[in-house]
């Protein structure tokens, strides 16, 4: 499975692939203020695996939903790709995503009544580019040919997390936003779906993940950490 041959074609992006500059998020809650982000800025190069760390509560997931603009930020922006997503009309941060930007957020990203293959070809058609040799390719480099016709409530916990991130790279995106790929799976599946990731990065994608997995962090080009709302290399 790990020797597949090259699926995903390769990437020349001339800037960076990611750019935050000086993210900051604050929620409030009745009286209550959380300071999730303070002052973050990150950038994500063509080609690399960046893994973002930090205790439960300590602003990962808000980091990568101000990064795929499914939120934003307080204070500052983010490009991606060199153009601005942050405070962007929805249409626009949506066409921005779907040609450029995978994302997988700890929710899994499949529609229930679809079938795992027809998942998968969905971001391929919004993108208009429906490739279904390539989307069953994927499927069989996580190990899941012989689920493509079953629903997402069909799948185990670690099928689920494998058949997300094909949706998530379905479409032959620049960039991968992923938050906690590997949440609740095994070694193997976490081997998996690494190689995976691996492979995308080979061809030239960025890819951004955060984890509480020491051993995926390992392998990841670079470790950020969040603490207090602040990243530390
Ligand atoms: N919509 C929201 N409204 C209010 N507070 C929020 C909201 N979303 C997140 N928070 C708070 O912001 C902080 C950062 O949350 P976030 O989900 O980004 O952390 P995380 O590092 O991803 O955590 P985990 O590892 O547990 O998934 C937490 O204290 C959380 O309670």
């Amino acid at each position: 499975m790990s020797s597949a041959p090259a699926l995903f074609t390769t990437v020349s992006a001339p800037l960076d692939s990611v750019l935050a500059d000086d993210l900051y998020r604050f929620y409030h809650v009745g009286d209550e203020e959380t300071r999730a982000l303070r002052g973050v800025s990150l950038t994500l190069r063509p080609g690399e695996l960046v893994a973002v760390m930090g205790a439960s509560g300590s602003g990962k997931s808000t980091l990568l939903a101000c990064l795929a603009g499914l939120d934003d930020p307080d204070g500052g922006h983010v490009d991606i790709g060199g153009t601005r997503i942050t405070r962007r009309p929805e249409g626009e941060r949506a066409r921005l995503r779907g040609t450029r930007v995978g994302v997988l957020l700890q929710s899994d990203n499949l529609l229930p009544h679809l079938s795992v293959l027809d998942n998968a070809l969905l971001p391929m058609r919004l993108a208009g580019k429906v490739d279904r040799t390539f989307a069953l390719a994927l499927l069989g480099q996580v190990g899941l040919e012989r689920r493509a016709g079953h629903l997402p409530g069909q799948l185990s916990g670690g099928e689920l997390a494998r058949a997300g991130l094909v949706v998530a790279l379905a479409a032959s995106p620049q960039v991968l936003l992923a938050d906690e790929p590997t949440a609740e799976v095994d070694a193997d599946t976490e081997q998996r779906l690494f190689e995976v990731l691996d492979h995308f990065r080979t061809r030239g994608g960025a890819v951004l993940i955060s984890t509480h997995s020491p051993a995926l962090a390992a392998r990841a080009d670079r470790v950020l950490r969040l603490h207090d709302g602040r990243l530390h290399e």
